[in-house]
Protein backbone atom coordinates (compact mmCIF):
# COMPACT_ATOMS: atom_id res chain seq x y z
CA UNK A 1 0.00 0.00 0.00
CA UNK A 2 1.50 3.73 -0.74
CA UNK A 3 0.48 4.61 2.67
CA UNK A 4 2.85 2.50 4.08
CA UNK A 5 5.90 3.28 2.32
CA UNK A 6 8.07 5.50 4.05
CA UNK A 7 9.85 8.69 2.11
CA UNK A 8 12.95 8.32 3.94
CA UNK A 9 13.01 4.48 1.58
CA UNK A 10 11.47 6.54 -1.41
CA UNK A 11 13.34 9.20 -1.67
CA UNK A 12 16.54 8.32 -0.31
CA UNK A 13 18.91 10.00 -2.89
CA UNK A 14 19.70 7.85 -5.65
CA UNK A 15 22.96 9.73 -6.74
CA UNK A 16 25.83 11.51 -4.74
CA UNK A 17 24.79 14.67 -6.37
CA UNK A 18 21.03 14.16 -4.92
CA UNK A 19 22.62 14.46 -1.43
CA UNK A 20 21.91 17.51 0.26
CA UNK A 21 24.85 19.23 2.45
CA UNK A 22 28.37 18.21 3.71
CA UNK A 23 29.34 18.78 0.12
CA UNK A 24 33.08 18.60 0.92
CA UNK A 25 33.02 14.92 2.18
CA UNK A 26 30.94 13.89 -0.61
CA UNK A 27 33.84 15.51 -2.95
CA UNK A 28 36.41 13.45 -0.80
CA UNK A 29 34.17 10.35 -0.53
CA UNK A 30 33.66 10.45 -4.68
CA UNK A 31 37.79 11.40 -5.25
CA UNK A 32 38.34 8.30 -2.85
CA UNK A 33 36.18 5.72 -5.32
CA UNK A 34 37.97 7.21 -7.89
CA UNK A 35 41.24 6.14 -7.19
CA UNK A 36 39.94 2.82 -7.15
CA UNK A 37 39.17 2.75 -11.26
CA UNK A 38 43.60 2.86 -11.22
CA UNK A 39 44.18 0.42 -9.02
CA UNK A 40 44.11 -0.23 -5.19
CA UNK A 41 44.89 2.66 -3.27
CA UNK A 42 46.69 3.64 -0.49
CA UNK A 43 43.84 4.05 2.02
CA UNK A 44 41.06 0.64 0.64
CA UNK A 45 38.15 1.74 3.61
CA UNK A 46 36.40 5.46 4.23
CA UNK A 47 35.01 5.64 7.39
CA UNK A 48 31.38 8.07 7.19
CA UNK A 49 30.66 9.24 10.58
CA UNK A 50 28.33 11.46 12.30
CA UNK A 51 25.17 11.96 13.61
CA UNK A 52 22.17 10.11 12.88
CA UNK A 53 19.72 10.74 10.14
CA UNK A 54 22.22 13.10 7.85
CA UNK A 55 22.98 10.69 4.78
CA UNK A 56 25.41 8.53 5.29
CA UNK A 57 24.30 5.13 4.58
CA UNK A 58 22.91 7.05 1.72
CA UNK A 59 25.76 8.09 0.69
CA UNK A 60 27.27 4.92 0.54
CA UNK A 61 24.37 3.49 -1.60
CA UNK A 62 24.66 6.58 -3.81
CA UNK A 63 28.52 5.96 -4.72
CA UNK A 64 27.71 2.74 -5.53
CA UNK A 65 24.88 3.92 -7.91
CA UNK A 66 27.02 6.19 -9.45
CA UNK A 67 30.18 4.00 -10.19
CA UNK A 68 27.35 0.89 -11.15
CA UNK A 69 29.01 -0.75 -8.28
CA UNK A 70 27.04 -3.69 -6.55
CA UNK A 71 26.86 -3.86 -2.88
CA UNK A 72 27.55 -6.13 0.03
CA UNK A 73 26.06 -4.53 3.27
CA UNK A 74 26.65 -6.42 6.93
CA UNK A 75 24.44 -4.38 8.86
CA UNK A 76 24.09 -4.54 12.72
CA UNK A 77 21.85 -7.32 12.96
CA UNK A 78 23.81 -9.56 11.13
CA UNK A 79 26.16 -12.13 13.33
CA UNK A 80 29.27 -9.63 12.93
CA UNK A 81 31.65 -12.38 14.55
CA UNK A 82 35.04 -12.76 13.37
CA UNK A 83 33.66 -15.97 10.87
CA UNK A 84 31.28 -14.48 9.64
CA UNK A 85 32.88 -10.98 8.68
CA UNK A 86 35.69 -13.52 6.94
CA UNK A 87 33.26 -15.27 4.89
CA UNK A 88 30.90 -12.17 3.08
CA UNK A 89 33.29 -9.54 3.49
CA UNK A 90 36.42 -11.07 3.14
CA UNK A 91 35.43 -13.21 0.45
CA UNK A 92 33.68 -10.51 -1.55
CA UNK A 93 36.81 -8.41 -1.14
CA UNK A 94 39.06 -10.74 -2.92
CA UNK A 95 36.03 -11.11 -6.03
CA UNK A 96 38.30 -10.11 -8.53
CA UNK A 97 40.94 -11.81 -8.08
CA UNK A 98 38.86 -15.11 -8.22
CA UNK A 99 36.89 -13.83 -11.09
CA UNK A 100 38.93 -11.66 -13.08
CA UNK A 101 35.67 -9.62 -13.29
CA UNK A 102 36.65 -5.74 -12.83
CA UNK A 103 33.35 -4.98 -11.37
CA UNK A 104 33.77 -3.80 -8.14
CA UNK A 105 31.55 -4.35 -5.34
CA UNK A 106 31.86 -1.64 -2.48
CA UNK A 107 31.51 -3.47 0.96
CA UNK A 108 29.16 -1.51 3.29
CA UNK A 109 29.64 -1.96 7.13
CA UNK A 110 26.98 -0.29 9.11
CA UNK A 111 26.90 0.71 12.88
CA UNK A 112 30.61 -0.71 12.64
CA UNK A 113 31.21 1.57 15.91
CA UNK A 114 28.90 -1.06 17.82
CA UNK A 115 31.58 -4.07 16.96
CA UNK A 116 32.79 -4.98 20.40
CA UNK A 117 29.56 -6.30 22.41
CA UNK A 118 29.39 -10.02 22.08
CA UNK A 119 27.79 -10.79 19.20
CA UNK A 120 30.66 -9.07 17.24
CA UNK A 121 33.16 -10.75 19.05
CA UNK A 122 36.81 -11.05 16.85
CA UNK A 123 34.80 -8.95 14.67
CA UNK A 124 36.71 -5.67 14.75
CA UNK A 125 39.79 -7.43 14.61
CA UNK A 126 38.32 -9.12 11.12
CA UNK A 127 37.47 -6.05 9.75
CA UNK A 128 40.81 -4.41 10.63
CA UNK A 129 42.69 -7.29 8.51
CA UNK A 130 40.29 -7.41 5.43
CA UNK A 131 41.11 -3.34 5.27
CA UNK A 132 44.80 -4.28 4.90
CA UNK A 133 44.25 -6.88 2.04
CA UNK A 134 41.50 -6.39 0.30
CA UNK A 135 40.70 -5.49 -3.22
CA UNK A 136 37.60 -4.33 -2.90
CA UNK A 137 36.81 -0.61 -1.43
CA UNK A 138 35.03 -0.56 2.28
CA UNK A 139 32.99 2.22 3.48
CA UNK A 140 32.57 1.89 7.08
CA UNK A 141 29.50 3.57 8.82
CA UNK A 142 29.73 4.94 12.01
CA UNK A 143 27.95 7.43 14.64
CA UNK A 144 30.74 7.85 16.85
CA UNK A 145 34.43 8.09 15.54
CA UNK A 146 35.96 6.71 18.75
CA UNK A 147 33.51 3.40 19.27
CA UNK A 148 36.30 2.34 16.23
CA UNK A 149 40.28 1.21 17.12
CA UNK A 150 42.73 2.79 16.67
CA UNK A 151 44.24 -0.09 14.18
CA UNK A 152 40.68 0.23 11.75
CA UNK A 153 40.65 4.03 11.93
CA UNK A 154 45.03 4.70 11.07
CA UNK A 155 44.03 2.33 7.80
CA UNK A 156 40.83 4.41 7.26
CA UNK A 157 39.70 7.70 5.39
CA UNK A 158 37.71 9.32 7.67
CA UNK A 159 34.97 11.51 6.90
CA UNK A 160 32.84 13.63 8.97
CA UNK A 161 29.08 14.10 8.24
CA UNK A 162 27.63 17.07 10.08
CA UNK A 163 23.84 17.63 10.72
CA UNK A 164 22.23 19.02 7.74
CA UNK A 165 21.34 22.47 8.07
CA UNK A 166 18.09 23.79 8.38
CA UNK A 167 17.95 25.88 4.89
CA UNK A 168 19.77 22.82 2.93
CA UNK A 169 17.05 20.72 3.89
CA UNK A 170 14.25 22.83 2.45
CA UNK A 171 14.92 22.14 -1.25
CA UNK A 172 14.59 17.95 -0.02
CA UNK A 173 11.33 18.42 1.56
CA UNK A 174 10.16 20.64 -0.94
CA UNK A 175 11.05 18.26 -3.92
CA UNK A 176 8.91 15.52 -1.89
CA UNK A 177 6.02 17.49 -1.30
CA UNK A 178 6.48 18.49 -5.43
CA UNK A 179 6.69 14.33 -5.94
CA UNK A 180 3.48 13.37 -3.30
CA UNK A 181 1.42 16.64 -4.68
CA UNK A 182 1.28 18.31 -0.99
CA UNK A 183 0.52 22.54 -1.46
CA UNK A 184 2.51 24.11 1.43
CA UNK A 185 4.07 26.99 1.86
CA UNK A 186 7.82 27.65 2.78
CA UNK A 187 7.32 28.61 6.22
CA UNK A 188 5.90 24.82 6.70
CA UNK A 189 9.13 23.56 5.44
CA UNK A 190 11.00 25.86 7.45
CA UNK A 191 9.17 24.47 11.03
CA UNK A 192 10.39 20.85 9.68
CA UNK A 193 13.54 21.52 9.29
CA UNK A 194 14.05 23.86 12.24
CA UNK A 195 12.42 21.17 14.62
CA UNK A 196 14.66 18.37 12.85
CA UNK A 197 17.71 19.64 14.89
CA UNK A 198 20.12 18.94 11.67
CA UNK A 199 18.52 15.12 11.18
CA UNK A 200 16.84 15.36 7.89
CA UNK A 201 15.74 11.65 8.42
CA UNK A 202 13.52 13.29 11.01
CA UNK A 203 12.13 15.99 9.07
CA UNK A 204 11.40 13.34 6.48
CA UNK A 205 9.22 11.67 8.57
CA UNK A 206 7.69 14.73 10.21
CA UNK A 207 6.30 15.73 7.13
CA UNK A 208 4.95 12.72 6.63
CA UNK A 209 3.60 12.53 9.65
CA UNK A 210 1.83 15.80 8.85
CA UNK A 211 0.60 14.81 5.70
CA UNK A 212 -1.13 11.63 5.70
CA UNK A 213 -4.58 11.67 4.62
CA UNK A 214 -3.86 15.65 3.45
CA UNK A 215 -3.30 17.50 0.47
CA UNK A 216 -2.55 20.63 1.75
CA UNK A 217 -0.51 21.48 5.41
CA UNK A 218 -0.58 24.91 7.04
CA UNK A 219 1.65 26.14 10.09
CA UNK A 220 -0.49 25.48 12.20
CA UNK A 221 -0.63 21.62 11.39
CA UNK A 222 3.16 21.22 12.93
CA UNK A 223 4.42 20.98 15.83
CA UNK A 224 2.97 22.38 19.03
CA UNK A 225 5.36 21.10 22.10
CA UNK A 226 3.08 18.45 22.68
CA UNK A 227 3.79 16.98 19.55
CA UNK A 228 7.51 17.74 19.95
CA UNK A 229 7.32 15.52 22.81
CA UNK A 230 5.29 12.95 20.75
CA UNK A 231 7.89 13.13 17.76
CA UNK A 232 10.85 12.48 20.19
CA UNK A 233 8.85 9.34 22.16
CA UNK A 234 8.27 7.69 18.32
CA UNK A 235 12.10 8.47 17.55
CA UNK A 236 13.25 6.76 20.57
CA UNK A 237 10.64 3.58 20.10
CA UNK A 238 11.72 3.79 16.30
CA UNK A 239 15.26 3.13 17.24
CA UNK A 240 14.19 0.62 20.29
CA UNK A 241 11.79 -1.55 17.97
CA UNK A 242 14.76 -1.28 14.61
CA UNK A 243 17.98 -1.71 16.29
CA UNK A 244 19.89 -4.18 16.96
CA UNK A 245 22.21 -2.10 19.76
CA UNK A 246 21.23 -2.00 23.07
CA UNK A 247 22.95 0.45 23.93
CA UNK A 248 22.05 3.24 20.77
CA UNK A 249 18.37 2.36 21.87
CA UNK A 250 19.15 3.19 25.94
CA UNK A 251 20.38 6.31 24.48
CA UNK A 252 17.91 7.55 22.38
CA UNK A 253 16.05 7.29 25.58
CA UNK A 254 18.17 9.81 27.12
CA UNK A 255 16.73 13.25 26.09
CA UNK A 256 13.36 12.14 26.46
CA UNK A 257 10.86 13.70 28.45
CA UNK A 258 8.89 10.33 29.51
CA UNK A 259 9.73 8.54 32.82
CA UNK A 260 10.57 5.17 32.77
CA UNK A 261 6.95 4.83 34.02
CA UNK A 262 5.29 6.45 31.44
CA UNK A 263 7.85 4.71 28.64
CA UNK A 264 7.05 1.25 29.19
CA UNK A 265 3.42 1.87 28.24
CA UNK A 266 4.68 3.68 25.18
CA UNK A 267 6.63 0.13 24.94
CA UNK A 268 3.92 -2.17 25.84
CA UNK A 269 1.22 -0.55 23.58
CA UNK A 270 3.60 -0.70 20.78
CA UNK A 271 5.44 -3.86 20.89
CA UNK A 272 3.10 -6.19 19.06
CA UNK A 273 2.48 -3.79 16.67
CA UNK A 274 5.95 -4.03 16.15
CA UNK A 275 7.14 -7.69 16.56
CA UNK A 276 3.78 -8.98 15.20
CA UNK A 277 3.91 -7.58 11.83
CA UNK A 278 5.63 -11.11 10.51
CA UNK A 279 5.17 -14.32 10.94
CA UNK A 280 7.20 -16.37 13.40
CA UNK A 281 7.69 -13.60 15.81
CA UNK A 282 5.45 -14.48 18.30
CA UNK A 283 8.79 -15.50 20.18
CA UNK A 284 10.35 -12.24 20.49
CA UNK A 285 7.10 -10.82 21.55
CA UNK A 286 6.93 -13.27 24.44
CA UNK A 287 10.46 -12.56 25.24
CA UNK A 288 9.80 -8.47 24.82
CA UNK A 289 6.65 -9.03 27.35
CA UNK A 290 9.21 -10.98 30.00
CA UNK A 291 11.93 -8.35 29.85
CA UNK A 292 8.79 -5.78 30.02
CA UNK A 293 7.18 -7.55 33.32
CA UNK A 294 10.79 -7.54 34.85
CA UNK A 295 11.02 -3.47 34.47
CA UNK A 296 7.61 -3.56 35.55
CA UNK A 297 8.64 -5.46 38.90
CA UNK A 298 11.94 -2.62 39.70
CA UNK A 299 9.28 0.25 38.85
CA UNK A 300 7.27 -1.01 41.43
CA UNK A 301 10.04 -1.09 43.83
CA UNK A 302 11.07 2.02 43.36
CA UNK A 303 7.22 2.66 44.09
CA UNK A 304 7.61 0.86 47.04
CA UNK A 305 10.86 2.10 48.37
CA UNK A 306 11.07 5.72 46.62
CA UNK A 307 14.32 4.46 45.68
CA UNK A 308 14.57 6.55 42.09
CA UNK A 309 18.01 5.01 41.86
CA UNK A 310 16.35 1.59 40.57
CA UNK A 311 14.72 3.75 37.42
CA UNK A 312 17.75 3.10 35.57
CA UNK A 313 17.68 -0.79 35.70
CA UNK A 314 14.01 -0.53 34.77
CA UNK A 315 14.84 1.77 31.92
CA UNK A 316 17.74 -0.98 31.05
CA UNK A 317 15.45 -3.82 30.95
CA UNK A 318 12.36 -2.29 29.43
CA UNK A 319 14.57 -0.80 26.12
CA UNK A 320 17.75 -2.91 25.85
CA UNK A 321 15.20 -6.35 26.70
CA UNK A 322 13.32 -5.10 23.60
CA UNK A 323 16.13 -4.53 21.73
CA UNK A 324 17.52 -8.33 22.24
CA UNK A 325 14.06 -9.92 22.35
CA UNK A 326 14.05 -9.41 18.61
CA UNK A 327 15.17 -11.79 15.74
CA UNK A 328 14.23 -9.66 12.76
CA UNK A 329 14.31 -6.29 12.06
CA UNK A 330 11.04 -5.10 10.44
CA UNK A 331 11.77 -2.45 7.65
CA UNK A 332 7.95 -1.71 7.35
CA UNK A 333 6.32 1.32 8.24
CA UNK A 334 4.27 1.19 11.80
CA UNK A 335 2.58 3.52 13.58
CA UNK A 336 2.79 3.94 16.87
CA UNK A 337 -0.04 4.71 19.03
CA UNK A 338 -0.17 6.18 22.36
CA UNK A 339 -0.75 3.94 25.32
CA UNK A 340 -4.33 2.62 25.24
CA UNK A 341 -4.20 2.38 28.99
CA UNK A 342 -3.97 6.14 29.28
CA UNK A 343 -7.11 6.94 27.51
CA UNK A 344 -8.57 3.96 29.42
CA UNK A 345 -7.77 5.72 32.71
CA UNK A 346 -8.91 8.59 31.25
CA UNK A 347 -12.63 7.39 30.39
CA UNK A 348 -12.54 5.96 33.95
CA UNK A 349 -11.72 9.38 35.86
CA UNK A 350 -14.46 11.02 33.62
CA UNK A 351 -16.71 8.30 34.88
CA UNK A 352 -15.29 8.60 38.76
CA UNK A 353 -15.87 12.32 38.26
CA UNK A 354 -19.80 12.14 37.29
CA UNK A 355 -20.25 9.53 40.00
CA UNK A 356 -18.94 11.99 42.61
CA UNK A 357 -21.07 14.79 40.68
CA UNK A 358 -24.11 12.88 41.43
CA UNK A 359 -23.26 11.67 44.43
CA UNK A 360 -22.81 14.88 45.74
CA UNK A 361 -26.43 16.12 45.06
CA UNK A 362 -27.85 12.81 46.27
CA UNK A 363 -26.35 13.26 49.43
CA UNK A 364 -27.05 17.22 49.60
CA UNK A 365 -31.22 15.95 48.89
CA UNK A 366 -30.67 12.78 51.42
CA UNK A 367 -28.51 14.75 53.86
CA UNK A 368 -26.66 11.09 53.72
CA UNK A 369 -22.79 10.81 53.49
CA UNK A 370 -20.61 11.05 50.13
CA UNK A 371 -19.89 7.11 50.34
CA UNK A 372 -23.49 6.29 50.98
CA UNK A 373 -24.87 8.37 48.42
CA UNK A 374 -22.32 7.07 45.97
CA UNK A 375 -23.28 3.70 46.81
CA UNK A 376 -26.40 2.54 47.91
CA UNK A 377 -28.37 5.57 47.27
CA UNK A 378 -27.15 6.21 44.04
CA UNK A 379 -28.40 2.67 43.32
CA UNK A 380 -31.63 3.15 44.64
CA UNK A 381 -32.16 6.73 42.88
CA UNK A 382 -30.77 3.84 39.58
CA UNK A 383 -34.15 1.99 40.41
CA UNK A 384 -36.39 5.10 40.84
CA UNK A 385 -35.05 6.35 37.61
CA UNK A 386 -36.45 2.82 35.60
CA UNK A 387 -39.74 3.36 37.51
CA UNK A 388 -42.03 5.17 35.58
CA UNK A 389 -43.84 7.03 38.66
CA UNK A 390 -40.52 8.28 40.27
CA UNK A 391 -38.23 8.96 36.86
CA UNK A 392 -39.09 12.51 35.81
CA UNK A 393 -39.35 13.54 39.47
CA UNK A 394 -35.59 12.36 40.19
CA UNK A 395 -34.28 13.61 37.01
CA UNK A 396 -35.92 17.25 38.07
CA UNK A 397 -34.72 17.61 41.12
CA UNK A 398 -31.04 16.23 40.85
CA UNK A 399 -30.98 18.19 37.45
CA UNK A 400 -29.76 15.17 35.77
CA UNK A 401 -27.88 15.31 32.46
CA UNK A 402 -29.19 12.65 29.83
CA UNK A 403 -25.51 11.39 30.67
CA UNK A 404 -25.66 10.89 34.23
CA UNK A 405 -29.33 9.13 33.61
CA UNK A 406 -27.37 6.82 31.76
CA UNK A 407 -25.16 6.41 34.05
CA UNK A 408 -27.42 6.09 37.01
CA UNK A 409 -30.14 3.33 35.16
CA UNK A 410 -26.32 1.72 34.56
CA UNK A 411 -26.99 1.59 30.26
CA UNK A 412 -24.16 2.56 28.04
CA UNK A 413 -25.93 4.74 25.64
CA UNK A 414 -28.89 7.17 25.10
CA UNK A 415 -31.90 5.36 24.84
CA UNK A 416 -35.39 6.41 23.58
CA UNK A 417 -37.19 5.97 27.29
CA UNK A 418 -34.32 7.93 28.62
CA UNK A 419 -34.23 10.35 26.38
CA UNK A 420 -37.86 10.90 27.12
CA UNK A 421 -37.55 11.42 30.81
CA UNK A 422 -34.73 13.62 30.20
CA UNK A 423 -37.17 15.49 27.92
CA UNK A 424 -39.75 15.27 30.53
CA UNK A 425 -37.78 16.65 33.05
CA UNK A 426 -36.79 19.64 30.67
CA UNK A 427 -40.03 20.50 30.09
CA UNK A 428 -41.00 20.29 34.07
CA UNK A 429 -38.14 22.82 34.62
CA UNK A 430 -38.95 25.07 32.53
CA UNK A 431 -42.75 25.17 33.45
CA UNK A 432 -42.03 25.57 37.02
CA UNK A 433 -38.57 27.04 37.67
CA UNK A 434 -35.10 27.48 36.43
CA UNK A 435 -32.63 25.42 36.28
CA UNK A 436 -30.74 26.80 39.02
CA UNK A 437 -32.87 26.11 41.48
CA UNK A 438 -36.06 23.41 41.13
CA UNK A 439 -38.74 24.60 42.54
CA UNK A 440 -41.14 21.87 41.42
CA UNK A 441 -39.42 19.80 44.87
CA UNK A 442 -38.73 23.21 46.29
CA UNK A 443 -42.14 23.95 47.18
CA UNK A 444 -43.29 20.42 47.42
CA UNK A 445 -40.59 19.93 50.40
CA UNK A 446 -41.04 23.02 52.21
CA UNK A 447 -45.40 22.20 52.65
CA UNK A 448 -43.70 18.59 54.13
CA UNK A 449 -41.72 21.16 56.62
CA UNK A 450 -44.58 23.46 57.56
CA UNK A 451 -47.05 20.48 57.71
CA UNK A 452 -44.27 18.64 60.62
CA UNK A 453 -43.67 21.97 62.08
CA UNK A 454 -47.46 21.98 62.52
CA UNK A 455 -47.81 18.63 63.82
CA UNK A 456 -45.15 19.13 66.44
CA UNK A 457 -46.96 22.56 67.77
CA UNK A 458 -49.94 20.92 67.84
CA UNK A 459 -48.33 18.02 70.18
CA UNK A 460 -46.69 20.95 72.13
CA UNK A 461 -49.85 22.85 72.88
CA UNK A 462 -51.19 19.52 74.20
CA UNK A 463 -48.89 18.39 76.27
CA UNK A 464 -48.74 21.94 77.70
CA UNK A 465 -52.58 22.38 77.92
CA UNK A 466 -52.61 18.61 79.92
CA UNK A 467 -50.05 19.82 82.39
CA UNK A 468 -50.71 23.73 82.72
CA UNK A 469 -46.93 24.34 82.03
CA UNK A 470 -46.78 27.98 80.98
CA UNK A 471 -43.03 27.68 80.02
CA UNK A 472 -43.97 25.02 77.51
CA UNK A 473 -46.77 27.73 76.57
CA UNK A 474 -43.98 30.25 75.91
CA UNK A 475 -41.95 28.00 74.39
CA UNK A 476 -45.04 26.77 71.54
CA UNK A 477 -45.08 30.60 71.06
CA UNK A 478 -41.76 30.58 69.80
CA UNK A 479 -42.67 27.88 67.89
CA UNK A 480 -45.74 29.57 66.67
CA UNK A 481 -43.83 32.46 65.06
CA UNK A 482 -41.30 30.12 63.29
CA UNK A 483 -43.07 28.60 60.39
CA UNK A 484 -43.15 31.98 58.70
CA UNK A 485 -39.66 32.59 58.85
CA UNK A 486 -38.44 28.75 57.85
CA UNK A 487 -39.70 29.21 54.53
CA UNK A 488 -38.22 33.16 54.15
CA UNK A 489 -35.31 32.68 51.82
CA UNK A 490 -31.99 32.63 53.70
CA UNK A 491 -29.40 35.18 52.65
CA UNK A 492 -26.83 32.08 52.36
CA UNK A 493 -26.95 31.22 48.13
CA UNK A 494 -30.40 29.13 47.54
CA UNK A 495 -29.05 26.02 46.89
CA UNK A 496 -27.91 26.04 50.43
CA UNK A 497 -31.15 27.51 51.84
CA UNK A 498 -33.19 24.61 50.54
CA UNK A 499 -34.25 22.32 53.86
CA UNK A 500 -32.66 19.23 53.53
CA UNK A 501 -34.78 16.21 52.24
CA UNK A 502 -34.95 12.38 52.17
CA UNK A 503 -35.95 10.05 50.23
CA UNK A 504 -40.02 10.31 51.60
CA UNK A 505 -40.12 13.48 49.80
CA UNK A 506 -40.69 11.88 46.27
N1 LIG B 1 22.00 14.49 3.23
C1 LIG B 1 20.82 13.98 2.85
N2 LIG B 1 20.32 14.24 1.65
C2 LIG B 1 19.14 13.75 1.26
N3 LIG B 1 18.38 12.95 2.03
C3 LIG B 1 18.84 12.65 3.25
C4 LIG B 1 20.08 13.15 3.72
N4 LIG B 1 20.26 12.73 4.97
C5 LIG B 1 19.21 11.97 5.28
N5 LIG B 1 18.34 11.93 4.26
C6 LIG B 1 17.05 11.25 4.28
O1 LIG B 1 17.02 10.49 5.49
C7 LIG B 1 17.01 9.11 5.23
C8 LIG B 1 17.99 8.44 6.17
O2 LIG B 1 19.29 8.80 5.88
P1 LIG B 1 20.52 7.83 6.13
O3 LIG B 1 20.06 6.46 6.49
O4 LIG B 1 21.44 7.95 4.98
O5 LIG B 1 21.11 8.53 7.40
P2 LIG B 1 22.36 8.06 8.26
O6 LIG B 1 23.22 9.24 8.43
O7 LIG B 1 22.97 6.84 7.67
O8 LIG B 1 21.66 7.73 9.64
P3 LIG B 1 22.03 6.56 10.68
O9 LIG B 1 23.36 6.88 11.25
O10 LIG B 1 20.92 6.64 11.71
O11 LIG B 1 21.98 5.27 9.91
C9 LIG B 1 17.35 8.98 3.78
O12 LIG B 1 16.68 7.87 3.20
C10 LIG B 1 16.88 10.25 3.18
O13 LIG B 1 15.51 10.14 2.88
Amino acid sequence: MEESIEWVEKYRPKSLSDLVGNKKSVVDMREWAESWLSGVPEKRAVILHGPAGVGKTSAAHALAKDFEWETIELNASDQRTAGAIERVAGSASKMSSLTGTSTKRLIILDEADNMHGNADRGGARAVGGIIKTTDQPIVLIANDLYGLTPTIRSSCIELKFNSVQARSMIPALKRICVEENIMCGVGVLEKLADNAGGDLRSAVKDLQAVALGRDEIYIEDIATSERDTKESIFKALGKIFKSTDPKSALQATYGLDETPENLIHWIDENLPLQYGTQEGTEEDIITGYRYLSKADRYLGRVRKRQSYRLWRYASVLMTCGTVVSKTHVSRGFTKYQPPSFWRKMGQLRAKRDMRDNIASRIGYHCNESMRYSRTDLAHLYGRMLKDDAYAVDVAVDLELSVDEIVYLTGGKKVTKGIQKIYDLAQAQRSTYGNDDAPVFFEKKAAKKVQDKKQMDLNQIMESAASKGNTEAAETSKTVNSAPKDETKPDPKPAAKAKPQRTLFDF
